[in-house]
């Protein structure tokens, strides 16, 4: 049985692909700081695979807690999830931002060299692509300029993994750039629970249809869009966590390989609401509001290399992902808070 290593394990994407693993036979171990997520996940993994993953309570950027990992546990590839994802929090605090999600990679990338482990799949965003790359986008543009330090880390991640690559033929890194995962296993015990006011649309739609927030606030209505209103690419997080087991396998090939998941598909904000309501026939009360600044019109992903390369598609409709959104939140309104 082969051991990954989910760093960022207990986190939202985390802990749909720690449950894809086990199902699939691998043995896992997480190492998470709790950061942004919540020990309560662990059970509820437990209760939907029949078995757990190991958990270690560490930061990546911990060398020495990295090290013990390694040696404790005979780790044949990494999926690195861990990092800080809030884009707005990232302008404000820009040295946190690339002091974890930069310095944090390269703790990790030396542990793994450090113990002869040189598999990686590196949580990457379609935000690399910057603001001036065309629609759809596609693996072979060059990288862009983000414009936020949050992007700019993942970008900066992606150089650090190539420069690794061309070090060491060694090392084999799947950069998955990941577009907008919404969604929650369908058993509705693990979903999205971000702290405070959730700065992304699906979760702030689910709770306001809770009854936790007032109104949606649509930033802006006048983009050179179908309806006004931004679109994004919105894929189910299973899909999602799917698309790492995949990405696993590609990993006999040395080099640093991106991926882009997605759907292929934009979808506006207005269609969302519309969605969710049909979907859950919960009322999404909305207002428009100023546009939000730094956000792009449209993107969506040219998902052809993945079906390729991966025999991955990101097949859960809008339908599946509106309710298993609502079957999470709807039973959890307090989120893992509940225990
Ligand atoms: N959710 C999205 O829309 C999206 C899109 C593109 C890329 N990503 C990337 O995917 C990854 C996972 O995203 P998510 O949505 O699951 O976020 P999340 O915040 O739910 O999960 C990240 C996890 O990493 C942990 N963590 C953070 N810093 C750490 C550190 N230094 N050491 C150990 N653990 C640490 C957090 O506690 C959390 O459990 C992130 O790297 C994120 O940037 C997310
Ligand atoms: O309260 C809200 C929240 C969002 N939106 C709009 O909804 C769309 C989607 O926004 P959001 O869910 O915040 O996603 P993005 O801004 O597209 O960014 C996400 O997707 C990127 C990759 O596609 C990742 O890099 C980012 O980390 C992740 O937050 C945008 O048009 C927003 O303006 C609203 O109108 N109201």
């Amino acid at each position: 049985m082969e051991t990954i290593l989910v760093t960022g394990g207990a986190g939202y994407i985390g802990s749909h692909t720690v449950v894809e693993l086990l199902n699939a036979g691998y043995g896992v171990v997480i190492v998470d700081n709790l950061v942004n997520s919540n020990i309560a996940v662990l059970p509820r993994i437990e209760t939907i695979c029949g078995k757990s993953p190991v958990f270690v309570n560490a930061d990546v950027r911990d060398p020495l807690a990295m090290a013990a990992v390694f040696s404790d546990h005979a780790i044949d590839a990494v999926i690195h999830f861990a990092g800080l994802k809030a884009v707005g929090e990232s302008v404000e605090q820009p040295i946190r931002y690339y002091e974890n999600n930069v310095h944090g990679t390269m703790v990790l990338c030396q542990a793994m060299a450090d113990a002869g482990v040189f598999k990686l799949v590196f949580s990457s965003s379609a935000t690399v692509y910057g603001p001036d790359a065309p629609v759809p986008y596609v693996e072979t543009m060059a990288l862009g300029q983000p414009s936020s330090p949050y992007g700019a880390s993942k970008a900066v991640v992606e150089r650090i993994l190539a420069d690794l690559c061309v070090s060491d033929s060694r090392w084999a890194i799947a950069a998955l750039r990941y577009f907008n995962p919404i969604g929650a296993h369908e058993s509705g015990l693990i979903g999205e629970d971000p702290k405070g006011i959730p700065n992304n649309l699906m979760p702030f739609i689910a709770r306001v249809a809770v009854g936790k927030l007032a109104e949606l606030a649509i930033f802006g209505d006048d983009y050179e869009t179908p309806d006004g209103t931004c679109q994004r690419d919105y894929l189910h997080v299973v899909d999602l966590a799917e698309g790492h087991c995949q990405s696993l396998l590609a990993l006999e090939k040395p080099g640093l390989h991106a991926f882009n998941l997605g759907t292929g598909q934009g979808v506006s904000v207005l269609d969302m609401v519309k969605a969710f309501e049909t979907v859950t026939g919960q009322a999404v009360p909305y207002k428009i509001a100023p546009r939000r600044s730094g956000d792009l019109p449209a993107f969506w992903a040219n998902a052809d290399k993945a079906k390729r390369e991966l025999n991955w598609v990101a097949g859960r409709t809008l339908e599946q992902m509106m309710a298993d959104t609502w079957r999470w939140q709807s039973g959890n309104p307090d989120g893992f808070a509940e225990g």
